[in-house]
């Protein structure tokens, strides 16, 4: 099976390097000039350094020609630019099926990428999110991930994620889309609570109790939208929210981290060199939430410490001030 790999950041260059394993792949770069490097010194050193290509692994720099060499699609460019690439894969004429690794709402429409991909794409293109507890450098390096591919098409849940399957990663199908896309965007600000936490000092049962009130919130979240509870209990929510929380690796969390020492988001963002979508996506949660009636005190939280300057400290104080109540889901 021919594979693209849209977007040549830190985790479309780990998933291209381990399709190359198995299969022939095209890893695409908006950027001429980056391509030319990766296809002079067989690594990706700004996004991923230390990991080496296989043989298998081709780059490109024309959209059009690798796309039309595609039996299947991964686009992991950052949740901003999947409509656009969505657009492009309709335009070109190819009807292999696609898969995206990004994990958000898309700024401004609050929508997920699920509904993105039903407006871009026609009834009968096959396609759906990828997504799970996988940092991009683990997963280069070949070491044990499990990640799950969701579609509503469960024949191209099962052959795609048969593909991808294999040399230390586990690819679970399921016909979930709702759960596996909420639990993926949602974790993610989640982390960047968890990384104020532990960046201001609250120790180990404050982590704790973060990341279990915060999959409340992501199923109180998910439920409303139709997902299945078993999916935010599963690899897509809870696995990848304990990751994101608890793994250095994670930007979100990083940005967590820095915030509570003092750093302002500028300087954080300005000095990551990748993208952290839990800065873009707990505003549009926020709204979303707010649309639904369901309470997300601690999204809420970081959305007014990276919306309004609220100090991280007078956040965690607005949280455990919360009225005392009995333990709901
Ligand atoms: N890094 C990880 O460990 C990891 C793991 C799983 C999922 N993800 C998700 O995958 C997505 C990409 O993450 P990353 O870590 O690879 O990001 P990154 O910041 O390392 O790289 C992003 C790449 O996308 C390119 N890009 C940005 N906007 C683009 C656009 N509009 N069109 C084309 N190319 C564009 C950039 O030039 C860059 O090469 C994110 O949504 C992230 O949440 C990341
Ligand atoms: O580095 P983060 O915080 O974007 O997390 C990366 C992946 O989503 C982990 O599964």
């Amino acid at each position: 099976m021919k594979i693209t790999v849209l977007g040549a950041g830190s985790f479309g260059t780990s998933l291209a390097i381990h399709a190359a394993h198995q299969h022939p792949v095209t890893l695409w770069a908006r950027n001429p000039e980056h391509v030319e490097e990766m296809r002079r010194t067989r690594t990706n050193a700004h996004y991923l350094d230390g990991a080496v290509f296989p043989e298998k692994l081709q780059l490109e720099s024309n959209l059009h020609t690798a796309l039309k060499q595609a039996d299947l699609i991964l686009s992991v460019v950052p949740t901003s630019g999947l409509r656009n690439m969505l657009r492009e894969i309709r335009a070109s004429g190819s009807k292999a099926p696609v898969a995206w690794a990004c994990k958000g709402l898309e700024a401004s429409s609050a929508k997920l990428l699920y509904e993105v991909a039903a407006e871009e794409l026609p009834p009968d293109h096959a396609w759906g999110p990828l997504s799970g507890p996988s940092f991009a450098k683990e997963l280069a390096a070949g070491l044990p991930t499990a990640i799950t591919l969701a579609s509503s098409n469960a024949e191209f849940a099962s052959n795609a994620a048969a593909a991808l399957h294999g040399n230390h990663l586990r690819v679970y199908s399921s016909t979930d889309v709702i759960g596996v896309s909420v639990g993926g965007a949602l974790k993610n600000v989640i982390a960047i609570a968890a990384g104020i936490c532990d960046g201001m000092g609250f120790g180990n049962n404050a982590r704790a109790a973060l990341i279990t009130r915060g999959l409340a919130e992501i199923t109180r979240f998910g439920l409303a939208l139709g997902a299945r509870a078993e999916t935010l209990m599963g690899l897509a929510g809870a696995g990848d929210l304990i990751l994101t929380c608890t793994g250095d690796l994670s930007r979100n969390r990083q940005v967590g981290l820095r915030l509570a020492k003092g750093e302002t988001l500028e300087q954080i963002l300005g000095g990551l060199g990748h993208v952290a979508e839990g800065v873009y996506t707990a505003r549009e949660v926020c709204n979303r939430a707010q649309n639904m009636g369901i309470e997300m005190p601690i999204t809420y939280q970081v959305h007014q410490v990276l919306s309004t300057g609220l100090s991280p400290r007078d956040a965690v104080e607005n949280l455990l001030n919360r009225e005392q109540k009995a333990e709901v889901y």
